[in-house]
């Protein structure tokens, strides 16, 4: 397996071994076992999928309290441009965030901790899959407007398809004075 470092601070890209032959590949998206043994997040309650056409986007959100959650993503169909943000306060890249390209074809996995505030952008019309440390807790649910103007995320649209409930989510700096 290989794991590499994003720039965020504890935030994993994992990219499993993919077995190609001619009926097409194969490829190991989750073991609790091997991922145990090579110190990789292992215990995850609830998986999660979603189907986004083209153009929408989801996020920025995350759970707060004992309900946080660090999330295990990938792309099944589709290509999707995802977003972690760092909100952990005492973090050396707090405030900062980052993208990855993820895709069906690349098999590429982002781990984004707790602490953090995620979302994407549907780049075709796409399958998003991810695995959850803790489960949905309504009331624990927390979110940033994806435009916000101190984080500055450098989307590469200007009217994305966006829920009612996102396009009213509070600013960075309403939690982070
Ligand atoms: C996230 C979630 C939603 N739901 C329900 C609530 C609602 O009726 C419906 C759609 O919920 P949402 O609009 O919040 O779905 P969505 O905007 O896809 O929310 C997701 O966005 C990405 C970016 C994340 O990071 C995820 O953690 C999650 O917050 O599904 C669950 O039952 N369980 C869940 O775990």
């Amino acid at each position: 397996m290989k794991v590499t470092e994003a720039s965020l601070k504890d935030v994993l890209i994992i990219e499993p071994p993919v077995f190609g032959d001619a009926r097409g590949v194969f490829f190991e998206s989750f073991n609790s076992i091997t991922w145990a043994k090579q110190g990789l997040p292992s215990e995850f309650v609830q998986d999660n999928q979603s189907f986004s056409v083209k153009g929408v986007l989801r996020g920025l959100h995350f759970q707060q309290g004992e309900f946080a959650q660090g999330k295990l993503v990938r792309v099944i169909t589709g290509r999707v441009l995802d977003v972690a943000v760092d909100i952990r306060p005492d973090s050396p890249t707090f405030g900062k965030w980052e993208f990855f390209e993820l895709d069906g074809k690349s098999n590429k996995m982002v781990y984004i901790p707790v602490g953090f505030a995620h979302g994407f952008l549907a780049l075709e019309d796409s399958i998003f899959s991810y695995k959850c440390t803790a489960g949905y807790n309504k009331a624990s649910e927390g979110g940033i407007i994806w435009n916000d103007p101190v984080l500055k995320i450098e989307w590469p649209v200007e009217n994305p398809n966006i829920s009612d409930k996102d396009l009213i989510l509070p600013t960075f700096e309403s939690y982070f004075k």
